[in-house]
């Protein structure tokens, strides 16, 4: 049987609310085929689209088997040495896809090839349930229905307006009482996870994170860029909230860094934008000696991404919990047969041969890429005018 690839074809997805998924299809000269997928961000798809189209030509004739090696030479010749990061996210999708091949190909699931699986069932925490939102009262309306579809952990943005570094004392505020209000209608057994977005300066999230502690907050997600990690360090250094960081850090060395200045409790790479699975294991097995624990983050990755994210938490010892962007999961489903059946925040192990995942190809032709305006966040101006309050960071352009 020859394992030599073949083909990589490339599909957008547009399932709603201005998002478009990009899937990859790699197939073998014998017809063996498997899926990955890139994590998109917002408006980059086209972007790395184009780079997988680049990479294919250099990647079929190769032996499906050899990830870990394919990884690496195109690691020296098409990312950090000669091109930006996208390059991983489109390279995430053709190794995931890989994997799906020797899986199916050895007639397991792919975290059977791995070492097995360290638990029976995956925790999941619920985001995007939030979209539309514009108030607290509405926040918390919404979560309810998250708590009553059963889940017991969720991640949600409690700032107001956009991402700045520089934020009034309203909007400080906002971010207490949204959180205050989240804890008393949710209960004390809900898991709640904040995410700041990297976007304030320490001097806000300290403060916030210590008027939050009352409220038992489960993780604080990138207070600081991790571009800068000091910052990040220095914001753990003075809250007891673990911190997470890790969704805009894409190689080993970006990981090194974070644990070596002790800058984060937690990290969360995504397996659809660090290089798939074996470059999570990787991260995974550096953590470990700090015991540091892994939430993978999971954004544009709702389908071949979420099973490979599922795949990847059964495998490591140190997992946490890993997200799950539930707004998107019925578009998803009408192009595949859902490969992780989850109930009440926890994802079932796959048990089909690699990945576990099928997509119906005409059904996925049926929703091509669609243009959308990024909105970006200039919306909030007129919701949120920055005055002249507190620290004279007055009227900043938005
Ligand atoms: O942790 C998360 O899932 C978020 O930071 C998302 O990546 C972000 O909202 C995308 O714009
Ligand atoms: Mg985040």
């Amino acid at each position: 049987m020859s394992m030599k690839i073949a083909r990589i074809e490339t599909f957008f997805f547009y399932p709603k609310s201005g998002k478009n998924l990009l899937f990859c299809r790699v197939e073998t000269e014998d017809g063996l085929y498997g899926w990955g997928e890139s994590y998109v961000g917002v408006k980059k798809e086209r972007v790395v689209d184009e780079y997988l189209r680049a990479m294919a030509p250099y990647v079929v004739g190769r032996d499906a088997h050899n990830i870990r090696h394919t990884a690496q030479v195109l690691f020296d010749d098409f990312a950090i040495r000669r091109s930006s990061v996208d390059f991983f996210c489109a390279w995430s999708a053709i190794e995931l896809a890989l994997w799906d091949i020797v899986g199916k190909k050895a007639g397991l699931p792919v975290y059977q090839l791995l070492g097995g699986a360290c638990r029976e069932q995956v925790r999941i925490y619920a985001n995007g349930w939030w979209y539309g939102v514009d108030s607290i009262d509405s926040t918390v309306e919404r979560a309810l229905q998250v708590k009553a579809m059963g889940y017991t952990a969720l991640k949600w943005d409690p700032f107001p307006g956009p991402w700045r570094t520089f934020i009034t004392r309203q909007e400080e505020d906002y971010a207490v009482a949204n959180v205050k209000a989240m804890r008393e209608a949710l209960g004390p057994d809900m898991d709640l996870l904040i995410d700041a977005h990297r976007r304030v300066a320490p001097h806000h999230a300290i403060r916030v994170a210590n008027r939050l502690a009352e409220y038992d907050i489960f993780c604080y997600e990138e207070p600081c860029l991790s571009d800068n990690i000091d910052l990040v360090a220095e914001v753990r250094q003075a809250i007891t909230t673990p911190v997470v960081t890790g969704e805009t850090l894409y190689t080993k060395e970006d990981f090194a860094r974070v644990l070596s200045k002790r800058a984060a409790d937690i990290l969360n790479p995504d397996i659809c934008a660090v290089g798939g699975l074996t470059q999570m294991l990787d991260i995974a097995a550096m953590a470990q000696p700090y015991a540091v624990a892994i939430s993978p983050h999971n954004y544009n990755s709702t389908i071949v991404g979420l099973a490979a994210t599922v795949h990847f938490s059964a495998l490591i010892p140190n997992f946490l919990i890993a997200e799950c962007f539930i707004n998107l999961q019925d578009a998803c489903d009408s192009i595949a047969a859902p490969g992780v059946t989850m109930k009440e925040g926890w994802a079932d192990l796959p048990t089909a041969p690699g990945l576990g995942v099928d997509i119906d190809v005409e059904r996925l032709r049926s929703h091509p890429y669609q243009d959308f305006p990024h909105k970006g966040m200039r919306q909030y101006r007129d919701e949120f005018p920055r005055k002249n309050y507190v620290w004279g960071m007055a009227n900043v352009t938005r």
